[in-house]
């Protein structure tokens, strides 16, 4: 399925966070230029019912999905009687199983956004996918599974998308290296020490771009652009080798590719996500929408440096994790994710997010991916092991809830 189907019928997974709010905001633009050209056929969030109580009321949704069970009767106390709710765990895969659609945006936040990801990817649906945990955790399976239904991934991460536009027409052996733009976060200029006992508000205080919580504290690690090379490893089919990173702290440059003629091919706008979650909604043709435009008059320097890998140590992860291939990137992903939940909520130092990583790594085995439940046990493995080296470090403390994928499936 290439080519773009209009009307679209679309899903909007995680409809209440940053990406999702922006989604929705991309396709009241969209209609209101050519009306009727979006339906969204559902809706999914983890536990704030009210807002999506009123964003399908808004889009006049037939079914919402809630994964906090205990909220569905709220919910469906706030929606007229002929809406569908679907609640628990795996709500948001079932409302993608379950629902005629055409595609599917994927802004749920962490590898709980897997399972519906992989429904939406058997089922040949056009993902724009946000969600990059799915491809860190599962890109061997989930890329194997849309090549076999004709699903197509179009990214909705900054970088990728701005890869997936300079690749356009490019033939994949002319390609030299794949150049992801990073800020370097709050603490590009800070010394080693200051980031190791960096608190959560500096963290949370990203230089450039609005986002949800986890992947701001991603940002301040570097994680987020480990999990951005090892996204563009499964996306454009790169080894590790031909994936770098370059500090840009203007976030104007949202990546480049390099040609084997060392020609350089960039794609640039403001940081605003309203671009890339219209590029891949429009795709192949450029519809405007609401993203903003770029004042080049104005613009003043651009600025690069190298990364460094030692202050972030969380970058070299990456390359690890392409190299061993198999449940690496699901372990690195779920230890990760703990240990952001753990950091929130002032159990650990900034500086111990990637080292529990990285001991998450080394220490738990490393087996094929061949099926979705052989993922979501090493994800469960890699929580487990975080929040026993949780207890470890501070035994009396409550172990964090940082949401696990795995639910009641017996697969
Ligand atoms: N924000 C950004 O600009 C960018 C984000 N991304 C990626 O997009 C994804 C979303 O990020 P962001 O929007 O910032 O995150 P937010 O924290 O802002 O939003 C997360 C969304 O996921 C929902 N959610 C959480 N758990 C579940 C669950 N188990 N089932 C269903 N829905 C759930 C939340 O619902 P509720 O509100 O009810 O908790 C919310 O709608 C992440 O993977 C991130 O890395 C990528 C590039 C840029
Ligand atoms: C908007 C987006 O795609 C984010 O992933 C962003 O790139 C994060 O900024 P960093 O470059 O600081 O990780
Ligand atoms: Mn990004």
């Amino acid at each position: 399925m290439t080519e773009n189907l209009w009307p679209k019928r679309l899903i909007v997974l995680g409809s209440t966070g940053s990406i999702g709010l922006n989604t929705l905001k991309v396709i009241e633009h969209l209609n209101r230029s050519r009306p009727g050209c979006i339906e969204v056929v559902g809706l999914a969030a983890g536990r704030s019912v009210r807002a999506l109580a009123q964003q399908a009321e808004r889009f006049n949704v037939p079914t919402v999905a809630v994964a906090q069970p205990h909220l569905a009767r709220e919910l469906g106390a706030a929606l007229p009687r002929t809406t569908k709710v679907l609640a628990g765990p795996d709500a948001a895969e079932q409302l993608v199983r379950d629902t005629e659609a055409t595609d599917v945006a994927g802004a749920i936040v962490g590898a709980a956004g897997l399972p519906a990801m992989v429904a939406a990817a058997e089922l040949g649906r056009r993902i724009h996918l946000a969600n990059k945990e799915t491809l860190v955790a599962a890109g061997d399976l989930v890329t194997r599974l849309a090549d076999r239904s004709g699903a197509v991934i179009l990214p909705v991460d900054s970088e990728h998308a701005a890869i997936a536009q300079c690749l356009e027409g490019a033939q994949h052996k002319d390609v030299m290296r794949l150049v992801l733009t990073a800020s370097g976060g709050p603490f590009r200029e800070a010394s080693a020490e200051t980031i190791r006992n960096a608190t959560v508000d500096q963290a949370l205080k990203h230089p450039t771009w609005k986002m949800g919580p986890k992947i701001t504290i991603d940002s301040a690690t570097m994680m987020n652009k480990a999990l951005e090379i090892i996204e563009a490893h499964w996306l454009f089919k790169q080894p590790g080798e031909r994936i770098d990173v370059v500090i840009h702290p203007q976030s104007i440059i949202h990546s480049f590719v390099e040609f084997k003629d060392h020609s350089i091919l960039a794609q640039l706008g403001p940081p605003d996500m309203c671009g890339p979650i219209q590029h891949a909604m429009t795709y192949p043709d450029k519809w405007g929408g609401c993203a903003q435009q770029l004042d080049w008059t104005r613009l003043g320097t651009l600025d690069f440096q190298p990364p460094d890998g030692d202050r972030f140590p969380a970058l070299r992860l990456a390359y690890r994790v392409i190299d061993l291939g198999g449940t690496a990137g699901a372990i690195v992903n779920a230890a990760n994710e703990v240990a952001v939940h753990a950091f929130i909520d002032q159990r650990i130092r900034f500086g111990q997010i990637p080292e529990l990583a990285q001991q998450a790594l080394e220490t738990l085995p490393v087996e094929p991916v061949k099926t979705l439940a052989g993922v979501l046990d090493a994800d469960a493995a890699a929580r487990d092991f975080v929040r026993e080296e949780l207890n470890r470090l501070e035994p009396a403390a409550v172990t964090p809830q940082a949401a696990s994928p795995r639910s009641a499936r017996k697969d």
